[in-house]
């Protein structure tokens, strides 16, 4: 079996209308394969979070289906822990320490507390945070509360990770250093990572694929795939290549959505 091009998700014409009558997605038809770093770009509102959203089985396509892992989204979050989410909020519990918290999920699925701890441990270190795992979140930067949340959802061991704007709220510079370490942990971990964000800068420096969205109603416009070698260091942002995707992304922004406009 070709592993590489084992498709993990695919969203088939689908469409969903919220009850207020609003159209988010239109007709979406996307296959993602396994060991994509895949971005869904595209301004406020054109139905990013409701397309990472359905992955999660966290809402139910209004017509046509997503499936994942070849089976219903809802079932394989329930019976599996191949998916894990974090958002742009880390929702860290205050009163649990840093390893508290990441200990939380597995807690609540039982099984090997010692594994557990184990686990928690390494992909603590991993995050860069292994001199914190008895502090509380009052005494993190929001930058160390995000790894906190990557940490969290990684310790489950997932095959994929679903991330809604995880970077939105933090500074420039620890949004490059996590952009950074993110692309680290996902070759590390030989995961399939969807990535939802309105940054073309971010999309272009993390994606192996980014699919351009255009608004009212959510729509696919494009897909680019961003052929930059890994590793990508910080200088990569200065090069013609980096700077080239970043345009034809731009422009693809701009005509999905005069397209979406004239239409
Ligand atoms: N539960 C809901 N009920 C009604 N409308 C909703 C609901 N959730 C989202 N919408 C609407 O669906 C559309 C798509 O929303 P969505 O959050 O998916 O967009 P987005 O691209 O992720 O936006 P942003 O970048 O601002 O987070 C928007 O018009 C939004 O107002």
């Amino acid at each position: 079996m070709d592993t590489i091009h084992k498709e993990v998700v695919a969203f088939q014409h689908v469409s969903k209308v919220f009850n207020n009558e609003t159209v988010a997605l239109k007709d979406f038809d996307l296959s993602i394969k396994e060991g994509e770093f895949l971005s869904f770009l595209g301004p406020s509102g054109c139905g990013k979070s409701t397309a990472l959203r359905m992955v999660a089985g966290l809402g139910e396509a209004t017509k046509g289906s997503v499936k994942v892992f070849d089976g219903s989204p809802k079932e394989i979050i329930k019976e599996t822990n191949d998916l894990a989410f974090v958002f742009q909020d880390a929702n860290l519990l205050p009163w649990r320490t840093v390893l508290d918290n990441v200990l939380l999920p597995l807690e609540l699925r039982g099984g090997n507390k010692k594994k557990h701890k184990q686990e928690a441990i390494r992909v603590l270190e991993m995050v860069g945070l292994k001199e914190y795992l008895k502090s509380y979140p009052r005494q993190l930067s929001g930058g160390m509360k995000m790894r906190v949340s990557i940490a969290r959802a990684l310790a489950a061991k997932p095959k994929m990770l679903l991330m809604d704007e995880p970077f939105g709220a933090l500074d420039e510079i620890t949004r490059q250093t996590l952009q950074m370490e993110l692309l680290d942990i996902w070759q590390k971990e030989n995961m399939t990572i969807l990535f939802v964000t309105h940054n073309v800068y971010e999309a272009v420096f993390l994606s192996t694929r980014i699919a351009v969205m255009s608004a009212s109603p959510g729509r696919l416009s494009s897909l680019i795939d961003v052929k930059l070698p890994f590793p990508r260091r910080l200088k990569v942002r200065t090069e013609q290549e980096f700077t080239d995707y970043v345009d034809i992304a731009s422009d693809r922004l701009e005509n999905g959505n005069e397209r979406k406009e004239l239409a």
